[in-house]
């Protein structure tokens, strides 16, 4: 008994767990020196562990240290770090967090910790009221991952954490309310032991996940940034030939129809010449929108040049190519949205606002035998026909 009382010493347990946490925190500090500010919520996910550190220190400190201070103080900075770790959570998964009002929260508690503490001191009371806000924290972060729940590693490592511990902590208040909670946190009793092992392994996970679910983000931003263009946000020349490529293989290997769709704007040069570069870059990005717009899950569109972009059409033969080369053409047509930057400056300018048009070639696989670079050739003739025939066309390769 005496060995498994010194095994589980409360006062090692989150000693260890601080220092744990904190060597994580380092991670993530280093992580966040390297990591652009698109991933966010680092900044707190790094004070979480410091915190929790800090709340270590001051627990071990007690008898040593003004009771206020290993106790009201202590707890403090622990809900504190819970706050820096949930509004991390919120950062990073794009929603706007902040430490304020859970901060308020936290005053509050310590006015009642203190009350419990000095003027009726009642342990119980004290460790109901802080289990009730850290379950509180627990349950909302919980929320938070379910809410943007996905398969990654990372968010079902979070999510799994903080069910866990939003169940310990709530099992731990309960414990509390029935007379189970001992008489203070020195106390070995086999629930309190239990609570500091699993809040040692949350202070750990809670880290680790952070770290994984920001190696995931920056991995997920590298791969976007090397397969889709700056400017459009379409597919690369060579991201789009790759798939291309894989689409030609399985049309040869099952037989089935697929199509390229070579579209060319139409007067790019005088857009540029008339209204300057950046409205360029403007009527780019609008008319990939548009096209992506018509496009959804049924097709691809990549930069093939400036002005010059392929769709790939997975499964469509010419008659059904043909149809969506029409949507894309009318899409293109329609007038620009009155709120949008290219509204308000070709409004503003002495010639009249015309959306951009473009000329389309048509290229469907012809069958076994047929290559990526001939179907390419035949869809860049057939968008060569289509200007001479007096641009905004859609024409067929022969
Ligand atoms: N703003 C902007 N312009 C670009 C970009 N890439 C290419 N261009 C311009 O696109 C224009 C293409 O001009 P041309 O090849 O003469 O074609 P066009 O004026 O569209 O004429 P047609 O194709 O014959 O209808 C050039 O002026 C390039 O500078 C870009 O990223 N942004």
């Amino acid at each position: 008994m005496s060995e498994t009382a010194s095994v589980l010493d409360p006062r090692s347990i989150i000693l260890v767990a601080g220092v744990m946490g904190l060597m994580m925190a380092f991670v993530i500090f280093f992580l966040r020196r390297s990591y652009p500010a698109s991933v966010g919520g680092l900044r707190e996910w790094t004070l979480g562990p410091v915190l929790s550190f800090g709340s270590t220190l001051l627990f071990a400190a007690r008898g040593f240290v003004p009771d206020f201070v290993s106790i009201v103080v202590a707890n403090m900075v622990l809900f504190q770090a819970c706050i820096y770790h949930y509004v991390g959570s919120q950062r990073f998964l794009g929603d706007s967090g902040s430490t304020r009002q859970w901060t308020v929260l936290n005053l509050l508690l310590g006015v009642g910790l203190f009350w419990f503490m000095a003027v009726h001191p009642n342990y119980p009371a004290r460790l109901i009221l802080f289990t009730g806000a850290v379950t509180l924290m627990f349950v909302m972060h919980t929320r938070l991952y379910m809410r943007h729940s996905s398969d990654d590693l990372g968010m079902r490592l979070m999510t799994g954490v903080l069910v866990a511990q939003a169940v310990v902590a709530g099992l731990r208040g309960i414990s509390a309310v029935a007379g189970l909670a001992g008489h203070g946190i020195m106390d070995n009793a086999w629930l309190q032991s239990g609570y500091l092992v699993m809040y040692s392994l949350t202070a750990l996970f809670l880290t680790i996940g952070a770290v994984v679910l920001a190696s995931d983000r920056m991995r997920a931003e590298f791969e976007f940034m090397a397969t889709h263009d700056t400017l459009t946000g379409a597919l690369t020349r060579r991201a789009i030939l790759n798939l291309c490529e894989q689409e030609l293989d399985r049309c040869q290997r099952t037989g089935s129809d697929m199509a390229l769709l070579m579209i060319d704007i139409d007067h790019f040069k005088l857009v540029n010449d008339t209204y300057g570069h950046l409205v360029g870059d403007a009527v780019l990005r609008l008319a990939v929108a548009r096209m992506q717009r018509v496009l959804g899950e049924g097709g691809h569109l990549g930069r093939y040049g400036g002005e010059e972009f392929l769709a790939l059409l997975p499964g469509s033969g010419g008659a059904r190519a043909e149809h969506t080369a029409e949507q894309l053409r009318n899409a293109l047509l329609q007038p620009f949205d009155a709120d949008t930057y290219l509204a308000s400056t070709w409004a503003t300018s002495p010639k009249p606002p015309t959306p951009p048009t473009a000329s389309f070639g048509i290229a469907s696989h012809r069958g076994e035998g047929e290559t990526l670079d001939h179907m390419l050739l035949r869809a860049d003739t057939a968008v060569y026909r289509s200007k001479a025939l007096g641009r905004n066309r859609v024409e067929h390769a022969g």
